[in-house]
């Protein structure tokens, strides 16, 4: 065991092969670059199969990155054509989620005692993917503590918040100050906003997101880093240090710079997937997410 500092934390670490493959540590974003870029010269020299790079994907078989309009498109088509209901498609996003952060940041490697995880969730389907996460990653091991500003007052909503709350899971008021989530958080969940975000960035979101830019403790996103347009991207907006598309990336994920993209949401039926050629990757056995880079 040795110990090092990163931005003013203690941080134990193992130096195993999970280590120089950049799995598994939380660090800040810039720490996490190097990282990445190591963990994705070495997995290429020793296992290609197993963490395929964004490059060596994108050779092989390129996944669609969808507009704004497709994804909704898509997202009605399994709603409406395929009768799927909204509660199963959330439950199995919301899963992915939860097992993409935790192939990513084992909870036994998180740097505080406790696995914490702060789950900020937004008021549309993307924060209902949030509370399935939360509760899923509690299954897990993990810590989940909830913020929840703005709840509609749905059954699926109202549900899924009770789910949460049954199994101990806290809903925090309000949103905590930087240096608070830094020091009492492993790691955020943004579930704010997902393929429907459009316009200037409302309150209480507004601050909220401006509090999530003073953090340094990795963001995960969960289909698009919130306040991003969805399609261009947002060079000042937050910088997660994972992106979980869902269903296939959107285009505003070419400008993702964070260590870990993974696809969840292995629900698309062929026909479905052939029709938008979405050219998705072939899961892994029974998995439910792909790690694209
Ligand atoms: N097919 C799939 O891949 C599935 C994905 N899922 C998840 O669902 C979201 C999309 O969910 P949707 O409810 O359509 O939209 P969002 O969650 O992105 O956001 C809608 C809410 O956000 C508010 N909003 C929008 N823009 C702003 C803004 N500028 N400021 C503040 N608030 C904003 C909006 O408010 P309104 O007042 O406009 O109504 C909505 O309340 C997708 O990304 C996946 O995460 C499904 O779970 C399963 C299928
Ligand atoms: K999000």
């Amino acid at each position: 065991m040795s110990t090092v500092q990163l931005t003013g934390v203690k941080t134990k670490w193992m130096f195993g092969l999970r280590t120089l493959l950049g799995i598994g540590f939380l660090v800040t974003s810039q720490g996490g670059k190097v990282l990445s870029q190591r963990a994705c010269s070495l997995s290429q020299s020793l296992t290609r199969t197993e963490l395929p790079c964004r490059a060596l994907h994108s050779m092989a078989h390129p996944v669609k990155y969808l507009g704004q309009k497709e994804a909704q498109g898509i997202d009605e088509e399994l709603f409406s054509d395929y009768s799927f209901s909204v509660d199963q498609l959330m439950e199995l996003a919301g899963l992915s989620c939860a097992t993409a952060v935790a192939k990513a940041y084992p909870a036994e490697s998180m740097v505080k005692a406790n696995p914490t995880v702060l789950i900020i969730c937004g008021p549309g389907n993307n924060g209902g993917d949030g509370l399935v996460c939360a509760r899923h990653l509690q299954l897990f091991g993990y810590e989940p503590t909830i913020l929840y500003p703005k709840r509609p007052n749905k059954p699926l909503f109202n549900n899924l918040t009770i789910q949460c709350e049954k199994m101990g899971i806290s809903f925090l008021s309000e949103m905590p100050e930087a240096k608070m989530i830094d020091e009492a958080y492993n790691l955020v969940v943004d579930a704010i906003f997902g393929f429907s975000f459009q316009g200037a960035v409302r309150e209480p979101f507004g601050a909220i997101l401006s509090t999530l830019k003073k953090t340094t403790v990795p963001i995960a996103s969960v289909d698009i880093p919130s306040g991003w347009d969805v399609e261009k991207g947002s060079p000042d907006g937050i910088q997660p240090d994972m992106l979980i598309s869902l269903t296939a990336p959107k285009q505003a994920a070419s400008q993702f710079r964070g260590r870990y993209h993974f696809l969840g949401g292995r629900f698309v039926p062929p026909a479905l997937e052939k029709k938008y050629q979405l050219n998705l990757p072939k899961y892994p056995s029974t998995d439910c997410v792909y790690q694209l880079t």
